[in-house]
């Protein structure tokens, strides 16, 4: 996943109605490898802190369902150019730059997005990916070539395309006017554009057989990731401990600065852990007084959130819990219902076991409790 430069933003454009794609409903919404076209452009763009979707008004009850929380939503227009208009009306002033991506384009890579970044941190005021014309280029009329055309110097646009945000802006604004895409406009405003690598699988679906050609270059690009996560908390005063979401009476409490469950904190770590993502301190310090006490059902909704905002499902779960006492065995099922609940996992897929550690060490002295957690990520 990128992450972007602080200041950097992104429009995910998806209000058009896909009309040559058929299909009887709006093509961003239809299913690509079982997710509708529009997770997969979003996912490219999780790593970048804010994200603004611009959808149709017909689509809003189903964005809201699907999106909201992680991205801003605002309504489109009657035009992509209108559309993009209103992401950037809305995000006048709360960035220093814009990626501008057609939610259409499911397939585009990091690399493709880093190379726009990389020469808008560069200096340059708008960037945009591009591929060279490879083939011949006719006229053709009536089903027949009336004649042949110079492609020297012609490039096929893609998106992302970058901009310093005030000035495609200012671009818009200075030329309300439709507009193939936001490359002419910065143009028209009298602007360097810089041409980056573009990516051949970085298609727009626009054709019914677009959607074909999708899916066989999803095919061969399954993403697996494993994690793995490990924690203790120590004994302390109390009459009841926290394990994997379960409130369990105890002679003893866990120590911790949150709830201290240290079963559902080792999944959260393998979680981030796959997604190389760092670990629950670096997304919630223990030195912040808000997580005091804090219901540790937060931590692994957030990683499953990430999991989920980049493209991955949870494929399983296992959680090792190491302890002389209490008994595990006798809550392990409401465990596994509900670390599957928040992490959003498929009933059948989490496991929750736990062994003791014949009485030596830490845990055999009954001093705390160890967890060990492993996870599979999937993206296909
Ligand atoms: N009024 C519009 C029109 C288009 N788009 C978005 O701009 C991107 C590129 O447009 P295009 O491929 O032309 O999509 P549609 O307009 O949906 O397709 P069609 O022209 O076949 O109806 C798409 O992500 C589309 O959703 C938009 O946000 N608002
Ligand atoms: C923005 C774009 O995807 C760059 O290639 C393209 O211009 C969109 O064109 P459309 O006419 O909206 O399909």
């Amino acid at each position: 996943m990128i992450r972007a430069p602080q200041g950097f933003a992104a429009i995910v454009t998806a209000a058009g109605r896909g009309t040559r794609a058929g299909g009887g409903q709006p093509k961003q919404w239809r299913a690509l490898k079982g997710r509708p076209v529009l997770d997969h452009a979003l996912a490219a763009f999780a790593g970048f802190q804010r994200v603004l979707l611009v959808v149709h008004p017909d689509d809003i009850a189903e964005a809201m369902a699907r999106y909201a929380g992680p991205v801003t939503l605002v309504t489109g227009g009657e035009t992509r150019a209108a559309s993009v208009r209103a992401g950037l009306e809305a995000l006048e002033g709360q960035a220093t730059h814009v990626l501008i991506h057609d939610g259409a384009r499911p397939l585009v890579s990091d690399a493709v997005i880093q190379s726009v970044i990389d020469a808008l941190t560069s200096g340059a005021k708008a960037a945009a990916p591009a591929l060279p014309i490879s083939d011949a280029l006719w006229r053709g009329e009536a089903g027949r070539v009336t004649a042949t055309a110079p492609r020297a110097g012609l490039h096929r646009a893609q998106t992302p395309q970058g901009f310093r945000l005030d000035a495609i802006l200012a671009a818009h604004r200075a030329h309300p006017e439709d507009a193939a895409d936001d490359v002419e406009l910065a143009l028209k405003a009298g602007h360097r554009v810089d041409i980056t690598p573009g990516d051949e699988d970085n298609l727009k679906i626009t054709f019914p057989a677009d959607f074909a050609r999708a899916e066989r270059i999803l095919g061969g690009a399954m993403d697996i990731r494993l994690g793995n996560g490990y924690d203790v908390h120590a004994f302390g005063p109390g009459d009841h401990v926290w394990l994997c979401g379960v409130r369990i009476p105890h002679e003893a409490g866990l120590v911790g600065h949150s709830d201290a469950d240290v079963g559902m904190h080792a999944l959260t770590d393998a979680i981030y852990g796959a997604l190389a993502q760092g670990d629950i301190g670096r997304h919630f310090p223990p030195s912040d007084p808000q997580w005091k006490g804090a219901d540790s059902a937060i931590f692994l909704a957030h990683a499953a959130d990430l999991a989920r905002a980049q493209g991955f499902r949870i494929g399983n779960a296992d959680v090792t819990l190491i302890c002389e006492a209490p008994k595990i065995g006798p809550h392990a099922s409401a465990m596994q219902d509900r670390l599957s609940g928040i992490a959003g996992i498929e009933p059948g897929r989490t496991s929750v076991k736990a062994t003791t550690s014949e009485r030596l060490g830490f845990t055999g002295r009954r001093e705390g409790i160890a967890a060990i957690a492993t996870v599979t990520l999937i993206k296909d």
